[in-house]
């Protein structure tokens, strides 16, 4: 499968590594979308990669999906002329707090969206407790490295945000897509509750999850060790790409 990558950060990069450099079965990243030729040339040569600025021809390149691992701002600004012409994985699925943009990328001409778990799970568990309407509370709880969410220094733990997804994923795009996938797979970012935590002592990203609904209730909680090139990023957003890529390709699945 050959994949067509949108942004060369943590996650890019990660990805990177561990489909081009390792011998890997199926995948390989032929095309990569960048903003700055010059700041990202050299993955030319190490991954044996096309480097593109320019979208049409990104576009017109002889990639089977797109992957996504750049910012909400630039999901808002390019989805919807990729999902027109290709399969397209997001990480940065914040994005789709726009109702509108979901709107748009859900349309019947339009291409596969693939949508990872990123730094969470159990959206297929969220999923099978709403299929027949009776999810009632869905909460999400992230405890993150103070310096991840805010600027200043803090002595204790700081509540930074707590509301709806939809107000924590405007405040904080680059920590609370999760609150947006946890949103879609379940009551919606009108309904979703989240709180955030700022810890100084934190050394990792935890996230727990709590559902209430007629099957009963949930709790389950994720610590994730952060991407040293990125610490808000959680390594098992990463992981989550690079393992629902891998899961296209099987004949059997599970969940
Ligand atoms: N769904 C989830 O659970 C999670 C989602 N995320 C999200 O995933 C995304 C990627 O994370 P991460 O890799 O850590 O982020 P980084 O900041 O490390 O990397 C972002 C990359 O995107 C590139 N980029 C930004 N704008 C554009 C553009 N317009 N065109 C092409 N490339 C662009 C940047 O390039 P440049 O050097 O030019 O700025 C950089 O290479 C973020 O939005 C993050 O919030 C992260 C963790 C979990
Ligand atoms: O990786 C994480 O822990 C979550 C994250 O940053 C996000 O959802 O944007």
């Amino acid at each position: 499968m050959n994949i067509g990558l949108v942004g060369s950060g943590a996650i890019g990069q990660y990805l990177l590594k561990n489909i081009n450099g390792s011998s890997n079965g199926d995948l390989n990243i032929t095309s990569v979308f960048v903003r700055n030729y010059d700041k990202y040339k050299h993955l030319e040569k190490e991954y044996n990669v096309e480097l593109f600025t320019d979208l049409n021809e990104f576009l017109a390149a002889d990639t089977d999906i797109i992957v996504e691992a750049a910012n909400v701002e630039t999901v808002k600004a390019l989805l919807p002329e990729i999902i027109k012409e290709k399969d397209t994985m997001l990480i940065s699925i914040g994005a789709l707090a726009d109702e509108a943009l979901l709107k748009t990328v859900s349309g019947e001409n339009n291409k596969t969206l693939h949508l990872p778990s990123g730094g969470i799970g159990g959206m297929d568990l969220v999923q099978n407790a709403r299929a027949l309407g009776n999810l009632d509370t869905v909460t999400l709880t992230t405890r993150k490295p103070a310096p991840s969410l805010i600027d200043e220094p803090v002595d204790a733990e700081t509540v930074v945000f707590e509301g709806k997804a939809k107000d924590a994923i405007d405040k904080f795009p680059k920590n609370m897509n999760i609150s947006i996938i946890l949103s879609l797979a379940g009551v919606g970012i009108d309904k979703t509750n989240v709180v955030l935590i700022a810890d100084p002592k934190a050394e990792l990203n935890k996230h727990t999850i709590n559902i209430s609904g007629s099957f009963g209730d949930a709790e389950f909680t994720i610590s994730s060790n952060p991407l040293p090139e990125n610490p808000k990023t959680s390594s098992l957003a990463a992981l989550s790409v690079y393992a629902t890529l891998e899961r296209l390709a099987e004949n059997v699945k599970i969940g």
